[in-house]
């Protein structure tokens, strides 16, 4: 199995990122610039972290324009994983990716700690290795985490199961306590604490590997052993 780390001007979580695959599964990756026309080699695409274009107008607002969203829009076509963590999620709800919006945190203070979330759908390919109702600390920092979207949408999310992850003790205002979500599919997610910074001990978690192993088998499951790379 494949993975690309996407990388804008401003990222800084790419390299977490790459670490936490290179660690976790072993599996290769590869650096992919912003202005990268062909995602095809690929079977998951990280969108991480940081201040891309500076947070400029809105986080994620420029980056979105970038010529590789083309292609992550694509790669989200043809079912392939997508992980937006953070200004990844920003992006792919700019992008018209996920749905909401994320906005100042309510208490207008960037947030850099601990969190405890609930692992509320582990059905995902990206949560199956979790329990239902499991609690995880994953660390967040970011200013621009207040996910909003309308009732209407709400509705759809918790119909269609889209609500993924949410926080124990909500830290940045956003809506129904919602820290993750996926598309309706479920091959795209976004979440703005950050797994990639949670797979070692040293790090003071490890409860963040889940995601990665989580979505190695569910790559081999759909790949067949034959095919696995
Ligand atoms: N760690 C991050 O990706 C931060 C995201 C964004 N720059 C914010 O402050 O909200």
């Amino acid at each position: 199995m494949r993975f690309a780390v996407l990388v804008f001007p401003g990222s800084n979580c790419d390299i977490d990122c790459y670490k936490a695959v290179e660690e976790t599964i072993g599996q290769p990756v590869d650096y992919v610039w912003h202005t990268a026309t062909d995602l095809s080699p690929y079977d998951c695409i990280l969108v991480p972290g940081g201040f891309s274009y500076g947070d400029y107008l809105r986080c994620g607002a420029i980056s979105r324009f970038a010529p590789v969203m083309n292609e992550v829009a694509k790669a989200a076509e043809e079912g392939k994983y997508i992980l937006g963590i953070c200004n990844g999620f920003q992006i792919l709800t700019e992008a018209g990716l996920l749905p909401g919006a994320l906005r100042r945190n309510a208490s207008m203070k960037f947030r850099c700690h601990d969190s405890v979330l609930k692992v509320v759908n582990n059905s995902t390919p990206f949560t199956r290795e979790y329990a239902e109702g499991q609690e995880i600390v994953i660390p967040i920092a970011h200013g621009e985490g207040n996910y909003y979207c309308d009732e209407e949408t709400l509705k759809r999310l918790r119909d269609n199961r889209q609500i993924v992850f949410t926080y124990q003790d909500n830290p940045n205002g956003s809506v129904a306590d919602i820290a993750g979500i996926c598309n309706e599919r479920g091959n795209v997610i976004g979440m703005m604490p950050h797994p990639e910074r949670a797979v070692s001990s040293l790090l003071g978690s490890e409860d963040g590997k889940a995601m990665f192993t989580s979505i190695l088998q569910a790559w081999r499951d759909t790949h067949g052993a034959a095919n696995v790379r």
